[in-house]
């Protein structure tokens, strides 16, 4: 567990993040989002100590950060930033040793841990491992990037902008694979961004600043429907709420038996995938598969059904 506790950053009598508290739970992600200036960065890097805290302290696991030296304290935690900071002339394999190696891990044991890793983010080992960082693209960078601060199994991955130079379609893979790879290694990760659908689709918990303030923190579906200031509400985008709280909820929550015709969803689809698939084919209800199994339909009255519960 993280705890957060009353932090506070001046700068030359600016204040840049103003008396911040709050706890992450172990295995889950909270994004930090929020306009330019609203001291994100600065929040989540004074949690590995690249800035010291003005006032207030944070815990990892019970023990305050600054009972740790900075440098063995920024073992512990991975961080991953925009353009993801590859070292040009190292390959793949040391890139993502990097921290391994700083804590002496046996030969055979950081060899496992490169190889397991490239392959968890769909990166073939045995064709990825020797290259050097200006023969991937950007997105396979931005994979290695993230695979390099997952190494030492760290108790936290701090994320300022990972996605942010992606284009939207390697974006959103992006983001899947995060959550994926996040699950299956029960990591607990602080993710900075600008952008409120990207916190919405990828945060167990919401922390949205302003001004330095934390001005809201909760699960997502009650930053769309209990919005706590009017920044909240505008950042959520009053017009995009309802779609944004369907792409939260899965369509086997609303799914009936039955069987329907045309392209069916898989299980994991959001209701929101549900509607635009209704809209694109002018259906009122769309089928529903497990491993290529139909197994019922969502319609859409189950649809305004569910999202009028929340109106
Ligand atoms: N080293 C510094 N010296 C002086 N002021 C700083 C320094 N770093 C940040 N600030 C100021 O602190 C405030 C918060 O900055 P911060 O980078 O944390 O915001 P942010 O929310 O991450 O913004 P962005 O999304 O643009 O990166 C800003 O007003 C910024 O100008």
């Amino acid at each position: 567990m993280i705890e957060i506790d009353r932090i506070t950053k001046v700068y030359e009598g600016q204040i840049a993040v103003e008396n911040v508290s709050m706890t992450v739970e172990t295995g889950t992600i909270t994004v930090i989002v929020g306009t330019s200036g609203s001291g994100k960065t600065t929040l989540l890097r004074m949690i590995n100590r690249l800035e010291e805290p003005t006032s207030g302290d944070v815990r990892i696991n019970g023990d305050s950060t600054r009972s740790v030296r900075p440098h063995i304290l920024r073992r512990r935690i991975g961080y991953a930033i925009q353009g993801h900071g590859l070292f040009p002339h190292h390959t793949v394999a040391r890139n993502i040793a990097a921290v391994p190696d700083l804590l002496n891990w046996p030969r055979d044991k950081i060899r496992a841990r490169v190889d397991e890793l490239l392959a968890l983010f769909s990166m073939d080992p045995a064709q990825f491992r020797d290259r050097y960082p200006a023969e991937l693209s950007g997105g396979q960078q931005q994979r290695v990037g993230v695979a390099r601060a997952l190494a030492s199994r760290p108790d936290l991955l701090l994320m300022d902008e990972p996605f942010g130079a992606l284009d939207p379609i390697i974006r959103n893979r992006a983001q899947e694979d995060l959550r994926r790879i996040q699950q299956k290694l029960g990591s607990t990760i602080m993710l900075v961004t600008h952008d409120m659908e990207e916190a919405i689709r990828l945060g167990d918990r919401v922390a949205v600043m302003d001004g330095g303030k934390l001005v809201q923190h909760g699960p997502p579906a009650e930053i769309i429907t209990r919005p706590a200031t009017d920044f909240v509400a505008n950042m959520v985008g009053d017009v995009e709420r309802p779609l944004r709280l369907l792409s939260l909820i899965p369509v086997i929550e609303v799914m009936e038996d039955g069987r329907v015709e045309g392209a069916a969803l898989s299980t994991q689809a959001s209701l929101r995938d549900a509607l635009s698939a209704c809209l694109w084919t002018g259906r009122a209800e769309v089928p529903i598969e497990r491993d290529g199994v139909l197994v019922g339909r969502v319609t859409l009255d189950a649809i305004r059904a569910r999202i009028g519960s929340h109106a």
